[in-house]
């Protein structure tokens, strides 16, 4: 496997407060790592350590198969950040914004700037200063920035924070294309599960600064499909039923009264016959989906299975 950034063991502590904890973070090539955790969970202090504006108090990071130390000009290079808020010259346009830039970096391939205007969708967007920009023009006049010395990675605190619905779906439709198109790298962090969801191909989940989870959106969504709840008083027999007359394996007992059916083969109308023709009585029987929303959920807020 090829990670293209790992933090490890890192912690960071403030005044002898630990705000991050203990974090392993293994970012691979090529993916779409979406950072989820509520405010103040410490993902903008992990993504300030990752780009090295703020140093691990204890732990290490290793950017590009090298570990970071405060003289990693060359591996800062290969990669692009947006963490505070960007600043922009109001009065100047998209594109000479982008100029200056080039020129306080000293980069002088300024064809690209045209490419990086076209490829976040504000090459249209003429001499119309910054200043009469949306949000989402901003953020993405951001991201043309952070893309121009061409990163392998990139890295975005909160990009679709503030946005409306159309700014998130322009930002989600460019993430996918910087992902596809040309190959890089994004971590993205946000407090809200519907925008890493639709974009993430890994979740890393942080609480109280710590990494709660770290799983592929594949993995997740094959492992919370639907199943079967089950109430009766009479569960053992229930069970034995399921078991004998079904062949069904794959259940759990949630308390007393209550049984899940995971096997994916057996509709509830079926189970539901075989169960009151061996005389189980059935309190309530339906089918349930345990939606990413509320695994996630569950783990932000703390009440879920934490690793
Ligand atoms: N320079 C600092 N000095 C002291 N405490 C800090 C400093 N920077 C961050 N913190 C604290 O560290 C914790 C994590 O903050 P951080 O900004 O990393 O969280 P976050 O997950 O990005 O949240 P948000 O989305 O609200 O920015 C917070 O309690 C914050 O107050």
């Amino acid at each position: 496997m090829t990670y293209i950034a790992r933090t490890i063991g890192v912690t960071k502590t403030y005044a002898g407060a630990e705000v991050v904890s203990n974090v392993n973070m293994s970012i691979k090539q090529g993916e779409i790592y979406g950072f989820l955790g509520p405010n103040g969970a410490g993902k903008t202090t992990m993504m300030k350590m990752l780009t090295n504006l703020v140093k691990p108090t204890v732990g290490e990071i290793e950017l590009f198969g090298e570990k970071l130390t405060p003289t990693s000009y060359e591996l800062l290079k290969r990669m692009g950040s947006i963490i505070e808020y960007p600043f922009f010259y109001d009065n100047l346009s998209a594109k000479e914004n982008l100029d200056l830039h080039c020129e306080y970096m000293g980069f002088h391939n300024k064809k690209v700037i045209n490419d990086m205007m076209e490829s976040v969708g504000l090459k249209d967007t003429g001499k119309k200063p910054v200043r009469d920009f949306s949000l989402g023009m901003k953020q993405r006049l951001g991201i043309a920035r952070a893309l121009i010395t061409t990163p392998e990675l990139l890295i975005l605190d909160e990009p679709i924070n503030g946005l409306d619905p159309v700014g998130i779906k322009e930002m989600r439709d460019l993430f996918k294309r910087l992902s596809s198109q040309y190959r890089i790298t994004l971590l993205i962090s946000s407090h809200i599960l519907g925008e890493i969801e639709q974009v993430a191909d890994t979740v890393g989940v942080i609480r109280n600064g710590r990494l709660v989870e770290e799983v592929s959106m594949d993995s997740i969504r094959g492992s919370h499909s639907e199943y079967i709840e089950l109430q009766t008083l009479d569960p053992r027999k229930a069970t034995y039923v399921m078991e004998h007359q079904l062949g069904l394996k794959n259940y759990k007992m949630i308390d007393d009264h209550t049984v899940r059916i995971y096997d994916p083969g057996i509709a509830p109308s079926e189970l539901t016959g075989k169960l009151i023709g061996h005389g189980v009585e059935i309190e309530s029987i339906f089918k349930r989906a345990h939606s990413l929303e509320e695994h996630f959920m569950s783990l932000m807020k703390g009440d879920g299975d934490v690793a």
